[in-house]
């Protein structure tokens, strides 16, 4: 990536960690792991939307068992339209099946400090340790990526948006309206409704975790939401799921996503795997209508492990293309975040970005904090950087 090389230390060696940790689960395969019943419940939050805290809480208290279980669900009574889901994949049809090879050229990642813009098949891998690995099986992904601006939030934002790296700067590029009509616009449709739905989500992970229901909100005024088109192309030869096969044609790779949680729209069930506590391959097929919620690492190591982040891929194992318009959902990039018994917020006077700001239900003397404060963006940014060829 066309970046400056900065210092971020402590978050290298956790994207390091995060690689161990992945390649440990995939490469341990069948390993003999005690677990509860591994599920991806189906959630319908329409009773959330009610007048009644007693309503909104039992709706927490199932997402509180999803996320302390597969760290998966999917959601219906979600309350966005289908014409707006589908529109946006029709536009991500229309992106990468109509743009002119050159135009797609002159946006692709490599001239973001951020990766946003068009991100050919061949240029990452979401395991960085694929790169290197002798038997590597090339994504055969192609992606659109973009970012938070004011201009995309309804609430207009606060304007204190800042980039990953702390940049006052608008990170994102557009094809032009001439190039790809409506583009814009549709996507300011389809992301300004998941940002809405992401901020009530958090404020049922607030009841979920045992806080005030509006513990977030003033870590949410601009918060980071990075979200992709996907286009998986239809595979030459597919295979069905084959525990003792390694595939030979990859979408997505095995990864655990990086913000805090990610609300996934997909235009066919099939093609998700999640991997299950004995380490097998899990499909996840979509339900109609509905959305695939997952936790992220930030979240994880936010609840100190409580919420899990669990490791997933896709593989299109049918004859058809595939479109997924991922959102990754972040607190405000310039957030500090503690893992800590101490509510140090309580007593500091410093601006909200700085106070540290802990989960005070994640962290017992049984279960002391295993992760070093680190503001969201930074953390996010170190993630991202490690997939790109020349990050
Ligand atoms: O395309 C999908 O279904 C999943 C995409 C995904 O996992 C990701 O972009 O992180
Ligand atoms: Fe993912």
């Amino acid at each position: 990536m066309a970046t400056a090389t900065l210092a971020y230390s402590a978050t290298q060696s956790e994207a390091r960690r995060a690689q161990q940790y992945l390649n440990s689960r995939i490469t341990n395969r069948n390993a003999d792991v005690p677990h509860k019943s591994f599920s991806v419940p189906e959630i319908n939050i329409a009773p959330s939307f009610s007048a009644s805290l007693e309503d909104r809480k039992a709706v927490a208290a199932q997402i509180n068992e999803a996320c302390t279980n597969s760290g998966f669900f999917h959601i219906t009574g979600h309350g966005i339209a289908e014409h707006t889901r589908q529109d946006i994949l029709a536009l991500a049809k229309c992106f990468f099946k109509t743009l002119p090879h050159d135009k797609k050229e002159a946006l692709h990642v490599k001239h973001s400090n951020y990766m946003r813009g068009w991100e050919p098949a061949e240029y990452t891998y979401v395991n960085p340790e694929d790169w290197s690995a002798e038997d590597v099986v090339p994504e055969s992904k192609e992606g659109f990526n973009w970012g938070y601006e004011a201009g995309l939030d309804p609430t207009g934002g606060d304007g204190q948006f800042r980039e990953l790296d702390g940049a006052d700067v608008n990170g994102n590029s557009w094809p032009s309206e001439e190039d790809v009509p409506g583009f814009y616009e549709t996507i300011k449709e389809y992301y300004g409704q998941v940002l809405d739905l992401s901020r009530h989500l958090f404020r049922l992970f607030a009841l979920a975790l045992e806080l005030p229901e509006h513990y977030f909100d003033e870590m949410m005024t601009h918060p980071g939401g990075i979200a992709r088109l996907l286009y998986y192309p239809a595979p030459t030869n597919p295979q069905p799921l084959d525990p003792d096969q390694k595939d030979k044609e990859v979408g997505l790779g095995a990864h655990s996503d990086y913000e805090c949680f990610t609300i996934l729209l997909t235009s066919t069930a099939s093609g998700l795997e999640i991997l299950s506590p004995d380490n097998t391959w899990v499909p996840a097929p979509a339900v109609e209508g509905g959305f695939i919620i997952n936790v992220a690492d930030f979240l994880m190591r936010w609840t100190n492990g409580v919420y899990k982040s669990t490791v997933h891929r896709v593989v299109n194992r049918t004859k058809e293309e595939r479109y997924s318009v991922p959102f990754f959902f972040s607190i405000n990039y310039d957030q500090m975040v503690e893992v800590s018994l101490l509510r140090t917020y309580i007593v500091s006077p410093s601006p909200v970005a700085d106070r540290r700001q802990t989960l005070p239900s994640c962290t017992t003397p049984e279960n002391p904090s295993k992760f070093p404060p680190i503001r969201a963006g930074e953390y996010v940014l170190e993630r991202l950087r490690a997939t790109a060829k020349d990050g």
